[in-house]
């Protein structure tokens, strides 16, 4: 059966009246209506039906089993469909908890038929792009890179988030990525024909935030010789990006939350309000619910902008990706800075790469990487080209070769350890392999030994040893970047055979498949 025309739709409610209601929405809509008045009937019903599912409307309040446990233990049997929750007014905290445990979207009872029927068909939509991008590695509109299962996990919710008009907030470090999901999502959404507008909420000196995002009318203030449309304005009908979020006044707080409330702004000078129609997302590198405890975020603020939390991890706990971003960037950079033919990488630059942490994240490699295609004549990236990741990593040095080329040698143990000297013998037979060969033969000295040298962190962030299985999974999925998916050349790597690696993988949850896909 063709779900995208007639899809089967489980409504999960107990009141009699609301599942009489949601049926005829269903129907309205083309769809198959199936009906479960308790959690139990429901979950019974998935697990047994031979009517494939494709959309669950799931009630959050209901006697004995809510909504949220029903979530609960469909994730523990592995049921996968869509959920859209419902919630009566004010139960804005149940709805973030229902997002939270991967609800896809929510609707506010009464139910506007028009309104599930859009998001029952967002939820369609969504689920066969997910599909269809099964292998998805780089979003060819915003050139988004995503490797690493975190990252995996964040373009899952920004597609999601796409799909309805939620409010999202991005959370994370400086440089991580924020402003580029949230072009992802606007890229992906309805909305993308429509005007994407950027406000740096840190940036703006606090005078002016008002005037900047409502607008101002002629002679509002001193100096405001001009009407002014503001950024809500200039984003309506479309996407208002507001980064730094957390550095908003408290008198700009109130005025945001209206907007957001209302749908109305009030502009400087203006004697009435306004109506908008904007999507927000938002970003902080602060931690936004430490800004609330601490009094300097006003809480019904923080709910309804947070409906709908993305949380981007810092580069150096998803080393996965940075193969994959430093091919893009060089074949980015490469071109345009007019080279002829691919900028090829040599394994040793990948290694070294992977191995340091980037405090400045994406961002920090992304302009490493610029310099040194900048700076490459024959179009192979080598360690030289990056002197100052060279010299902040244990092991690696930047030194003066023959014909005054600089090449970087690595001298540190395979599992570096804060505090543990390193071994001097090693270290010097290396430096001597190293200094007699050519640029060339360094990256094929790499392949076949350095590469993981210094890769991979015998401590954990929070100081502690990792365990075995840790440190044995990270070699995993490094070995499998690094020989490109060759399974056999891992497996003779690893020195074990190639069913104990095939086993080790799907214990570990690699996705094989989706890891190795980095050759450039
Ligand atoms: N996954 C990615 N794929 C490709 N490029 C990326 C990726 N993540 C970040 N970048 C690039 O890194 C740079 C920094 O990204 P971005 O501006 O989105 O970070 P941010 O988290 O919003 O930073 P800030 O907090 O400082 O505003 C940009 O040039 C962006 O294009």
């Amino acid at each position: 059966m063709d779900q995208t025309a007639s899809p089967n739709v489980l409504v999960v409610d107990d009141d009699p009246v609301q599942r009489r209601l949601l049926k005829a929405a269903v129907e309205h809509m083309g769809g198959n209506a199936f009906m479960a008045e308790d959690g139990d009937i429901a979950l019974e019903f998935l697990t047994t039906t031979r009517d494939p599912i494709a959309i669950v409307v799931l009630d959050l309040k209901m006697p004995r089993m809510d909504g949220l446990e029903v979530m609960r233990r469909m994730t523990q049997s592995g049921i996968e469909v869509p959920v859209i929750v419902q919630t009566g007014h004010g139960g804005i905290e149940t709805v973030v908890e229902a997002m939270r445990a991967g609800a896809f979207d929510f609707v506010v009872k009464p139910v506007a038929p028009e309104r599930l029927a859009v998001s029952i068909r967002n939820a369609l939509k969504v689920d066969q792009s997910e599909e269809r991008h099964a292998g998805f590695r780089m979003d060819p509109g915003t050139g988004m890179v995503s490797a690493s299962p975190a990252m995996e996990r964040v373009m899952h919710l920004a597609q999601r988030a796409a799909a309805s008009l939620i409010p999202v907030v991005i959370e994370g470090e400086s440089g991580v990525g924020k402003e580029k999901i949230a072009r992802t999502i606007q890229r992906a959404s309805d909305r993308r024909h429509k005007p994407f507008v950027t406000v740096n909420c840190g940036a703006i000196p606090d005078k002016l935030v008002e005037s900047v995002l409502f607008g101002h009318e002629r002679g509002a203030f001193t100096g405001a010789t001009e009407k002014h449309r503001g950024k809500f304005m200039e984003a309506n009908g479309g996407t208002l990006f507001l980064d730094e979020i957390g550095d908003l006044s408290p008198d700009i707080q109130v005025k945001l939350l209206r907007a957001v409330q209302d749908g109305e702004i009030e502009t400087v000078g203006a004697r009435q309000s306004a109506k908008v129609d904007v999507r927000l997302i938002s970003a902080t590198n602060k931690n936004l619910i430490e800004e609330v405890k601490a009094g300097r975020f006003r809480e019904d603020l923080y709910y309804r902008l947070n409906v709908f939390p993305i949380t981007v991890p810092p580069l150096r706990n998803r080393k996965e990706d940075v193969p994959m971003l430093v091919r893009s960037f060089a074949d980015r950079f490469g071109r345009e800075h007019g080279l002829r033919g691919p900028v090829s990488i040599s394994p040793e630059v990948l290694a070294m790469l992977t191995a340091y942490d980037w405090p400045g994240n994406v961002r920090q490699l992304e302009n490493a990487v610029f310099r040194a295609v900048v700076l490459c004549d024959d179009g192979l990236l080598t360690p030289d080209l990056f002197p100052q990741i060279a010299a902040q990593l244990p092991g690696y040095d930047v030194r003066e070769a023959g014909a005054g080329q600089r090449v970087a040698v690595s001298d540190a143990p395979s599992l570096s350890m804060p505090d543990v000297p390193l071994q001097r013998g090693f270290a010097e037979s290396q430096q001597r392999v190293v200094s007699g060969l050519s640029l060339g033969d360094l990256g094929a000295t790499a392949k076949t030994g350095s590469a993981a040298r210094g890769m991979i962190n015998a401590i954990g962030d929070d100081g502690e040893l990792r365990t075995l299985n840790e440190v044995e999974e990270e070699v995993i999925r490094f070995a499998l970047q690094f020989y490109s998916g060759q399974m056999s050349e891992v497996a003779r790597r690893l020195g074990i055979g190639r069913s104990t690696l095939y086993r080790k993988i799907k214990d570990y949850g690699i996705d094989a498949g989706k890891t190795f896909e980095i050759e450039a």
